[in-house]
């Protein structure tokens, strides 16, 4: 993922942000395709609003549902689709043919942690359990500093209304803090949606931010545990 500068100061001239410049878009969306021809449409609009971009997708692979139709959508367009599949769902009677490369994974939490590296953004489309579970496993991820890469809301006719109105309640309850509920974007169309993604300007914590994730930093972790909870150290090495 680049930067590129953005050109708006405020009065005082201070920068207010850099925008995110995306080469690939990891895309979470139903195995279903949904009641209402909106969501088929906007899974369309959404592969053509990334090809028009020039970003390439990344998804959990196969044609079923939403997800048929985003990675079509772009294969057509002439973008490139990467699709990450665990081999337990790789038989074509379960998620029907895929588009484009195919990676198989051993595990849906590898393909997970596969698709976010792979991934500059995340957005969701209108989905159910799994995507659901996909979206907010990456927004406690960048609630905990691991990453700061966008994540968005693809709120289709309304569609997530009521997921953002209970997670608003849960920062009036006090369990979300403002600068978490700050981490998810939201927007009607694709073409609002990619626009926010773009401007969007993490708020890291700067606790959190220090947080390692890959087993690579396992040791920087562990002198961090160290630094704040001298009594955890030991009991962790
Ligand atoms: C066994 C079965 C029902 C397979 C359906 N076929 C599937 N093929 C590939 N990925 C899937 C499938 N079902 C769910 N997923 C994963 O869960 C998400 C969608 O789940 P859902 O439909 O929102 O809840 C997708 O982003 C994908 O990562």
């Amino acid at each position: 993922m680049e930067e590129k500068p953005n050109v708006e100061f405020t009065a005082a001239g201070e920068k207010v942000g850099s925008l995110f410049c995306f080469k690939r878009i990891c895309v979470f969306c139903g195995s279903s395709t949904g009641k209402k021809a909106g969501y088929r449409e906007a899974a369309v609009e959404l592969g053509k609003e990334l090809v028009a971009r020039g970003i390439d997708l990344v998804y959990g692979g196969g044609s079923v549902g939403l997800m048929g139709l985003v990675a079509h959508a772009v294969h057509d367009g002439g973008g490139h689709v990467l699709g990450v599949i665990p081999k337990s769902l790789m038989p074509r009677e379960i998620t029907g043919e895929t588009v484009g490369e195919v990676r198989a994974v051993s595990d849906m939490h590898e393909r997970k942690a596969e698709m976010a590296r792979q991934a500059d953004a995340f957005i969701a489309l209108p989905g159910g359990y799994g995507t659901l579970e996909e979206l907010l496993e990456v927004i406690t991820w960048a609630q905990l500093g691991i990453h700061q890469k966008p994540v968005g809301l693809l709120n289709v006719d309304g569609y997530y209304n009521s997921l953002l109105s209970f997670i608003d309640m849960a920062v009036m309850e006090e369990f979300i803090s403002q600068k978490a509920r700050h981490i998810i974007v939201s927007a009607p169309t694709a073409n609002e949606l990619v626009r926010k993604l773009e401007e969007y300007v993490p708020q890291p914590d700067d606790f959190v931010s220090k947080l390692c994730w890959e087993a690579a930093d396992h040791q920087e972790a562990a002198s961090f545990v160290a630094e704040m909870e001298p009594g955890m150290a030991s009991a962790s090495s």
